[in-house]
């Protein structure tokens, strides 16, 4: 069958990136002398990218070589990247992923039949990567790309079943020894906004190498990359003013530090223009030329960029629709009966096929992946299930007692089982029996920053992105002195008088009121915001939770004690309420302890809920423990909510800058000449008209302090969950 040719594809060929502009590329210093090596130009192959024939043709590699004058040439132009002799990143050793039978079921509950329904997404995927080999999954959206991805970078783990083997060894559920193999980069790029690419780069070298290089070494290791990655011009250029392909550029170049032998990246051309996709995946290439294996999903790529692939990975409903080499897609679809059309983008070809265009039977492309790929193995075979005339491979385990030839597979499958049982049925692989680590011969033996390092490093960088992004900083502290001296001129001088302790109690009141909103507030999305690249780093071994949560505390926590403070100062102050200083302090300080407990609470909330959620719980569970303190006596409350009266960090502060306002003996207050009668002259009639005659401060500062502390907890170990859930 011949397919009819589409015009708007035949658009597609002639949109290719040239490879090189001799002129652009020479922006070295003092003279240099060009000679063009190219081995053929670029452009040629764009024009030739989906033969008639259904061959595809091979793109040249193109490089300048650029000579100083003394004839001394270590700098070329290479696909896009300058080169010296000496930057090339080391050279890995092999590192062969396989994977058998990768199953991938979610489950969901359906509330109109009450019941719990799975769903499985990926359907018994089979296949290898190998090291030296760029490999692009490609596929429809909904394919299941990501998510194979995902299981196969070890980010996904329950609800899939199979076998994932590294170099012949079984890898566990969350391998350790994997992740120090291997990085993952996502599509969203989740980098620091306001880091410079020096300190982006210099800050992660030191989070992932640790003291085990010099300063010296660690520099140069960084001047490298940047440079091979074409980024050493914009070492001081902050991360957001960076464009797309620079910050994807900048997100693979944090992962080279530690040199990983494999790179997972979902999407790493996504919103990039044809240039820029060129450029990226030339790098790629570049890596993968030197041992690495790299696999990436890409959503259409142009046919130049397709070529660039070594392999493809096909994906559509679950199934794998072909993989192999990329020039052999064509002949493979070609054999089906579906002839790419002259000058058709075989990328785009091999889409519309596997969403059916053309009239294409997708299943009988899917049959014909299957029986190539098991032809090619000589495995335990037996019928597949769903394609009933494919003979399948069932399962290539290592186990010593299983024989590759059993024809039907009983010994196989029962291993399977075992194997199964073994991991709950929802694992990705079995643990290496022996429990060895994956590869160590291959695991660099640079040793990471310690916890404290980690910490350290982590705060410095808190502190830069700080001191660059003041702005928010700068409001927090203006709002809080604004704020301040509005209430301190409503209440002007409430404090002293007899006849204003209703007003004073409204202005104590909106002052917890305010302290805690803003402690809450400002931390509620946080982890939100962050939760991206916390992942990100996190996933790709740069620190610990622990030291992560500890830098961002140490930032969070005293610039919400200096806003407090800041209030507390201005509308004390204002309000007349200065008596003793020793009450000062106190006031200060249970002020200042509520608003921390509230900042525990965001954090809490913050890292528990989604932000829809988040933005409207935190709110109502302040107003919430706020009733509790406000005109709320304790016998007042119905026994079933006096349990939130004892817990309600807003109670105690409450309490306790009313205790240091009106407690604690204090003189009579000041009863103006003309007021006939103050009936709270003596303070202790107001203390017993609020239930409040007998506030144990001791008490109430420890129950605050113990909010905080389970909150940290609980943030703590919320952020764990969601860190290692998979
Ligand atoms: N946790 C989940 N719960 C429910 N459905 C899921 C889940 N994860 C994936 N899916 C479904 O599995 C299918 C494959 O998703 P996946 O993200 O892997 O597709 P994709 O090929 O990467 O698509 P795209 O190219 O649009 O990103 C989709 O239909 C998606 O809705």
């Amino acid at each position: 069958m011949t397919v009819p040719q589409s015009s708007s594809s035949l658009a597609q060929s002639g949109t290719m990136a040239t490879g090189f502009s001799p002129s652009a590329t020479v922006t070295q210093s003092g003279t240099a002398t060009v000679t063009t090596t190219a081995s053929s130009p670029t452009t040629a192959s764009a024009f030739s990218c989906c033969p008639a024939n259904g061959e595809s043709s091979s793109i040249g590699e193109d490089s300048i070589e650029l000579s100083d004058s003394q004839g001394n040439n270590n700098t070329m132009y290479h696909n896009g990247f300058f080169e010296k002799e000496d930057y090339h990143f080391p050279k890995r050793p092999t590192v062969d992923i396989e994977f058998r039978d990768i199953r991938y079921t979610v489950k969901k509950i359906n509330f109109g039949k009450a019941k719990i329904e799975s769903k499985e997404i990926l359907h018994g995927l089979n296949g290898s990567f190998n090291s030296g080999e760029l490999t692009a999954i490609m596929g429809p959206s909904g394919a299941g790309k990501s998510t194979l991805l995902n299981i196969l970078a070890g980010y996904v783990s329950s609800g899939v079943s199979g076998l994932v083997q590294v170099n012949g060894k079984n890898r566990s559920n969350n391998s350790q020894s994997f992740r120090k193999l291997s990085c993952y980069i996502q599509q969203h790029d989740a980098l620091r906004p306001w880091l410079t690419v020096n300190e982006a780069m210099s800050c992660a070298t030191h989070l992932k190498l640790g003291f085990s290089i010099s300063p010296e070494e660690k520099k140069k290791l960084i001047e490298k990359i940047l440079f091979m990655l074409g980024l050493e011009q914009k070492g001081n250029t902050p991360t957001h003013g960076l464009s797309g392909g620079q910050k994807k550029r900048l997100a693979i170049a944090l992962e080279m530090i530690s040199n990983p032998p494999i790179l997972f990246l979902d999407e790493p051309t996504t919103g990039l223009d044809s240039s820029s996709c060129t450029q990226c995946i030339s790098l790629l290439k570049r890596l993968a030329q030197d041992g690495r294996t790299i696999i990436c999903t890409v959503h259409t790529p142009s046919a130049l960029l397709f070529e660039m692939f070594d392999k493809l990975y096909s994906v559509t409903q679950g199934h794998c629709f072909y993989q192999g080499p990329v020039k052999e897609l064509l002949p493979f679809l070609s054999n089906l009966g579906y002839n790419c059309p002259s000058y058709h983008n075989p990328a785009d070809f091999m889409m519309e096929i596997a969403v059916g265009e053309y009239g294409a039977d997708v299943g009988k492309v899917i049959k014909a992946a299957l029986k190539k790929y098991y032809e090619m193995s000589s495995e335990c075979i037996k019928l597949d299930p769903v394609f009933d005339d494919v003979k399948t491979v069932v399962a290539r385990y290592d186990f010593a007692d299983a024989d590759p030839k059993d024809t039907d597979c009983s010994k196989v499958e029962e291993l399977q089982l075992q194997l199964k049982d073994r991991g709950g049925g929802g694992d990705a692989g079995s643990p290496d029996p022996q429990g060895n680590e994956l590869c160590p011969e291959i695991v660099d033996n640079t040793k990471p920053a310690s916890l404290m390092m980690q910490f350290l490093l982590l705060l410095y960088r808190n502190l830069l992105m700080l001191r660059r992004n003041y702005f928010l900083l700068g409001i927090r502290l203006f709002a809080h002195a604004s704020v301040a001296t509005l209430f301190g001129y409503i209440y002007q001088g409430v404090g002293p008088n007899a006849n204003q302790v209703l007003a004073n109690y409204v202005y104590l009141y909106g002052s917890m009121l305010m302290l805690v909103y803003t402690g809450k507030m400002a931390v509620v999305l946080s982890f939100q915001v962050e939760m991206e690249s916390l992942t990100r780093e996190h996933f790709n071994r740069w620190y610990k939770l622990g030291p992560y949560f500890l830098s961002v505390l140490i930032i969070e926590v005293p610039v919400q004690i200096v806003c407090s403070l800041i209030y507390v100062v201005i509308s004390y102050h204002l309000t007349g309420n200065y008596y003793t200083f020793d009450r000062f302090v106190l006031f200060a300080l249970f002020c200042v302890a509520g608003s921390i407990s509230a900042q525990a609470w965001g954090f809490f909330i913050g890292a528990t809920l989604s932000i829809k959620l988040a933005v409207f719980i935190g709110p109502i569970l302040a107003v919430l423990f706020s009733v509790f303190g406000f005109c709320t006596r304790y016998v007042d409350i119905t026994p079933l909510f006096q349990w939130m009266w004892h817990i309600s960090y807003y109670r105690a502060s409450f309490h306790g800058i009313l205790n240091s306002v009106y407690g604690m003996n204090r003189d009579d207050l000041f009863c103006p000449e003309t007021q006939i009668y103050c009936h709270f002259k003596n303070p202790v009639l107001f203390q017993k008209d609020m239930d409040i005659e007998h506030v144990d401060m001791e008490k109430n500062f420890i129950l605050i302090v113990s909010i905080v502390i389970t909150m940290y907890i609980g943030t703590l170990f919320v952020l764990w969950y969601k860190l290692n859930k998979r």
